[in-house]
């Protein structure tokens, strides 16, 4: 388990969590946080709807922190490249949703930002294990997408294990992100069946202090990631 020794756990704020009315001021209070991570939603492909590319484009003006940017959306094929566009470093597209992934991966590289694949729970990894080596982030939903603040499913901490090992099978420097319920609680089970980027919404906003979460949260999946590599002799 080589990836261990050289991965530290990116914390990625969702701000589907903060005060909409005041983005800019909230995306400042987890400066910090490696990623601020951007719940794209358009009402079809998730039962809720947030923000689109104007909203994306000014928050690149307002935040030094680069944008991690989760598109829960029909065609993302069309729109992904405008996010690019728009000023995101990073850019996850839903499988479920792609008509071409491999031909939308690519594009999002070219442009220039980090391309990104999400699944839901309800999608193996196994059907795409050929698709890795076209990307940068592999996303794994732990609740089913559409809203914050849901209960993390255990039942997918098989399913991020089963992908670390196809990424360490395949020698690949592909980061592993899970979504959804992610906690100081659950975070650690995340991280030790293999896990490096964590999206968490309720957990950073809702805290008094953002900022002091996301430090938390980075030093409990550290140790988590330290001690799961120790455990396995590495
Ligand atoms: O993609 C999402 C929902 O679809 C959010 O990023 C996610 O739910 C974060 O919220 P929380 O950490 O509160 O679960």
């Amino acid at each position: 388990m080589a990836w261990q020794a050289w991965h530290m756990a990116q914390i990625n704020p969702s701000i589907l969590s903060a005060d909409f009315a005041r983005l800019a001021e909230e995306a400042r209070a987890v400066e910090g946080a490696d990623w601020l991570h951007v719940d794209v939603m358009d009402n079809h492909f998730v039962p809720n709807l947030t923000l689109g590319v104007p909203v994306v484009e000014s928050l690149s003006r307002a935040t030094d922190t680069p944008l991690d940017c989760h598109l829960m959306i029909e065609d993302p094929d069309r729109w992904a490249p405008q996010y690019v566009e728009a000023g995101a470093g990073s850019v996850t597209f839903h499988v479920e949703a792609a008509a071409a992934p491999v031909r939308l991966a690519r594009e999002i590289r070219a442009k220039g930002a980090r391309a990104s694949m999400a699944l839901r729970p309800a999608t193996p990894i196994e059907p795409f294990e050929d698709l890795l080596p076209e990307l940068d982030m592999l996303l794994i939903m732990t609740v089913e997408p559409g809203f914050g603040g849901q209960a993390f499913l255990d039942v997918m901490l098989p399913k991020i294990r089963r992908t670390r090992e196809l990424i360490s099978k395949h020698g690949l420097e592909l980061w592993l992100q899970v979504d959804g319920g992610v906690s100081a609680s659950t975070i650690e089970r995340c991280a030790e069946a293999g896990a490096d980027v964590f999206v968490a919404g309720s957990a950073v906003y809702g805290a008094d202090d953002p900022a002091e979460a996301v430090r938390v949260l980075r030093d409990k999946a550290d140790r988590a990631t330290a001690s799961a590599a120790w455990a396995c002799g590495h």
